[in-house]
């Protein structure tokens, strides 16, 4: 029997665990918080991330990496952009230790501050390489709050080695839950950071009162700027058409359920970036991609006039309004 750790106890960690403890797969969820790790055992909740549910009485939590990820076939690490290099040393130091080899599964959606990498690229600058036969991630449209409550939900899982994320698309596969597998890894992770950064727009659109053909506008041409920065960074074009580009986009761009929608509509209603922050009490992984993004475009000459705009509302307190007129008065061009 396939024997998975996830490793990261807050909403998505929790969802995915849960996900595949109600599939019978021997599953086990690491927390550093001993008093969550109580919680979810004897509780069967997680009230901090995913308030009213109730999680199976099959999925077991530890405190200890090493009592979780021992044995594991798969580790399936899920905390945010900001820590992956963190837990990812924890991780490295666990195996070596146990001198176990593992597939190594994400499901993080972010770019590294500063040098622009990607979360498998940061996993493979700290975990050895014979601590892993793969890599692999879980992304596409699916916010945990829905897919706790069964919600019908499809994935994508990228990997280049089709039968890691066939380890992984089996554990978590049931009539609720559909995950997909296709080959571009690159792609699929950047699809789910990319979106992020569109996403805020969005919701600072409704935030300002614009409607529906304002957020059509957006995602679609937010997507053109994803495909373009893909491109650049040696994606399939033809994965942002998929669950991990386009479908994300749109869950993320439209859904009040998503962090980073929330945190753009409260920014168009004038709120500050700090206090957005501070009550969301959830990773808001858009912020700081928009700033990595940026700063790539900038390196590489690339044209990114939606995510630039948005680089100045967060970074440079430019207006917002301002920014949204200066989109829409740009000189007058052909779709591409
Ligand atoms: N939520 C969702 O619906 C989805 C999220 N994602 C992605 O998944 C990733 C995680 O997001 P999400 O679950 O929402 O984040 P949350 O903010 O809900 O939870 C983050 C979890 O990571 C833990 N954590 C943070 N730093 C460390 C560390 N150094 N060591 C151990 N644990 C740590 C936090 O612990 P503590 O409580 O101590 O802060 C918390 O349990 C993000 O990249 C997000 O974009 C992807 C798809 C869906
Ligand atoms: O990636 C997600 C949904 O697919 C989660 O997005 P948020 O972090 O904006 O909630």
């Amino acid at each position: 029997m396939t024997k998975i750790a996830v490793l990261g106890a807050g909403s998505w960690g929790t969802a995915l665990a849960n996900t595949m403890a109600i599939n019978d797969v021997d599953v086990q969820i690491w927390s550093h918080r001993a008093d969550q790790v109580e919680e979810i055992n004897q509780q069967h909740t997680n009230e901090k991330y995913l308030p009213g549910a109730q999680l199976s009485p099959k999925l077991q939590a530890a405190a200890d990496m090493t009592t979780a990820v021992k044995g594991a076939d798969l580790v399936l690490v899920v905390v945010p952009t900001k820590a992956i290099r963190t837990v990812g040393e924890q991780l490295a130091a666990v195996l070596t230790s146990l001198n176990q080899q593992v597939i190594l599964a994400h499901a993080t959606k972010g770019l590294e501050q500063g040098t622009h990498l990607r979360i498998s690229e940061m996993l493979r600058e700290v975990v050895p390489a014979e601590r892993y036969s793969a890599l692999t991630v879980v992304s596409g449209p699916s916010h945990a709050e829905d897919v706790i409550k069964g919600d019908l939900t499809a994935v994508s899982i990228g990997a280049t080695d089709k039968a890691a994320a066939g380890v992984l698309q089996a554990a978590l596969a049931n009539q609720h839950f559909r995950p997909y597998t296709n080959q571009d890894l690159l792609g699929s992770e950047l699809g789910g950071a990319l979106k992020n950064i569109i996403a805020l727009g969005s919701g600072m659109l409704i935030g300002l009162g614009y409607g529906v053909n304002a957020q059509a506008a957006l995602l679609t041409r937010g997507l053109v700027e994803m495909r373009e920065v893909g491109q650049k960074m040696g994606a399939q074009p033809e994965t942002f058409l998929g669950l991990a580009g386009i479908g994300d986009l749109i869950v993320t761009g439209m859904s009040p359920n998503s962090r980073n929608f929330r945190a753009g509509r409260a920014l168009g209603q004038g709120q500050q970036l700090e206090q957005v922050q501070a009550e969301m009490g959830m990773v808001i992984e858009g912020v700081n991609t928009v700033k990595a993004v940026y700063e790539y475009s900038q390196a590489n000459h690339l044209d990114l006039p939606i995510t630039t705009a948005l680089y100045r509302v967060l970074y440079e307190g430019a207006d917002i309004e301002k920014q949204i007129t200066s989109l829409m008065t740009r000189p007058l061009k052909a779709e591409d």
